[in-house]
């Protein structure tokens, strides 16, 4: 990774926030949406994709194989599918999405092709997924069981049934299951292990295929199954993103103000239902209207006791909250998330601490009982969650001094600007 840090304080917010922010499309909806429509027999469009670090790496991915992918109007991305061949060099950068979701893809080209990735992204799980790979045809040489890694692929995968311990990541069912319509005998996957976290996105997952199309049984627990055929283009409405909302749905709470996600749609496939009971927990209301969806604090932040396993990608921003609130958080279930951008569990507890937080960090959570807190150097381990957190604090401690908020480029390049821009009310 080549870019270069840029050191931010976040600003501190002296009023309560009123805002309404228009986000860009979820990177999780973006990214299967790429995959999909690359894969399909016709062309398809992305109407309002994400455009950032990870979604842009994606479509190189995809391009670098053979179809066309058209990100010119950052309204409408266009993909046309082409056969899929090598050789071809693939840069995943810190995306668990590309990294889990192209090399099944690979797996369909004709030829040699190559991934590797920013350094953390080579200690990111992967084994598990190559493995399953080889078990259904597909040649790959990988020394580390990891990156840097050669899918050599033949044009065709036999597919069939496979055995998986997804417990490290959701990511490695939902890489299987979007490539295999284009296998000759589709796939059955079956998880055996702790607990497969992040439901929600393989259900989306489940959802998107469909929609393309795709033929899948998920009625037994932990088994999915998927039958080969064709899928078809199509025009891919994308949700505002979700995930991305999250710190500036805290900073409501935090300052007692009141933040609008514009244009959230009447049914989604991102697990709103969660959020809200998550923030009602927490002490703010969350309502949905005309304008989108809107978060209100009440003046209090609560501690929080839950398990996060389902949404773990909120526990940064749920941990700055939590050391912020009137009383203890418990946050349980997450042991992966020491294997997303960094690990965010000993990076949470360590940064927290500096901030004056009393943390206990457990193998699969947090425990954090606020004290009075006061700025300080707040690092951010490229991953762009912690910058959120960071920011969150700062609305209510002067002085926190990220080291680099540049990370926040992987999911949402335009977060410095929109949050000094909530922050200061302009718009
Ligand atoms: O499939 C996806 O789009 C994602 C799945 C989840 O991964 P894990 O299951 O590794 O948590 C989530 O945390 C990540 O941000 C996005
Ligand atoms: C875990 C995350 O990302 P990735 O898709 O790289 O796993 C995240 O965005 O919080």
């Amino acid at each position: 990774m080549t870019r270069a840090p840029l050191p931010w304080t976040a600003p501190t917010a002296t009023d309560p926030v009123r805002w309404t922010v228009q986000l860009p499309g979820s990177k999780s909806m973006s990214a299967r949406a790429l995959v999909l429509s690359a894969l399909a027999a016709g062309p398809s469009t992305l109407l309002r994709p994400l455009r950032a670090r990870d979604t842009e790496l994606m479509a190189a991915a995809l391009r670098s194989m053979g179809p066309q992918v058209s990100t010119v109007d950052p309204e409408r991305w266009v993909v046309r599918p082409r056969p899929l061949a090598g050789p071809a060099d693939i840069d995943v950068g810190l995306a668990g999405t590309v990294m889990r979701f192209v090399p099944p893809v690979a797996g369909l080209a004709d030829g040699p092709v190559s991934f590797d990735g920013d350094p953390y992204a080579r200690k990111r799980p992967l084994g598990p997924l190559l493995d399953a790979l080889r078990a259904l045809g597909v040649r790959i040489d990988s020394p580390s069981g990891g990156l840097p890694l050669t899918v050599h692929g033949i044009g065709k995968v036999a597919g069939g049934e496979v055995v998986i311990d997804a417990s490290a990541s959701s990511q490695l069912v939902s890489g299987l299951l979007l490539a295999a319509p284009e296998f000759e005998r589709g796939v059955v996957v079956r998880h055996v292990g702790p607990p497969v976290p992040s439901a929600p996105h393989v259900r989306m997952t489940v959802q998107m295929l469909r929609a393309a199309g795709g033929a899948v049984d998920d009625t037994t627990p932990d088994v999915w199954r998927v039958e080969p055929g064709r899928l078809s283009g199509r025009a891919w409405e994308i949700e505002p993103d979700l995930s991305g909302a999250v710190p500036f749905f805290a900073a409501a709470l935090v300052t007692g103000g009141q933040v609008t996600l514009a244009g959230w749609p009447h049914r989604s496939v991102q697990p709103v239902e969660r959020l809200r009971a998550l923030l009602q927990q927490m002490g703010g209301e969350v309502t949905f209207t005309t304008d989108g969806l809107t978060v209100r604090g009440t003046g209090a932040v609560h501690g929080l006791d839950a398990d996060l396993s389902d949404v773990s990608e909120l526990t940064p921003a749920l941990a700055a909250l939590a050391a912020l609130a009137d009383s203890p958080s418990r946050l349980t279930g997450v042991a992966h998330i020491r294997g997303h951008e960094t690990d965010r569990l000993a990076a949470l507890a360590r940064e927290l601490s500096a901030l004056g937080a009393e943390v206990i960090e457990s193998h699969d959570g947090l425990e954090i009982r606020p004290r009075p807190l006061r700025g300080t150097v707040f690092e951010t381990y490229d991953d762009h969650r912690m910058a959120h957190a960071a920011a969150v604090i700062g609305l209510a401690v002067p002085g926190v001094a990220l080291t680099d908020v540049a990370c926040t480029s992987k999911t949402l390049p335009e977060f410095p600007a929109l949050w000094s821009a909530m922050v200061n009310g302009t718009s």
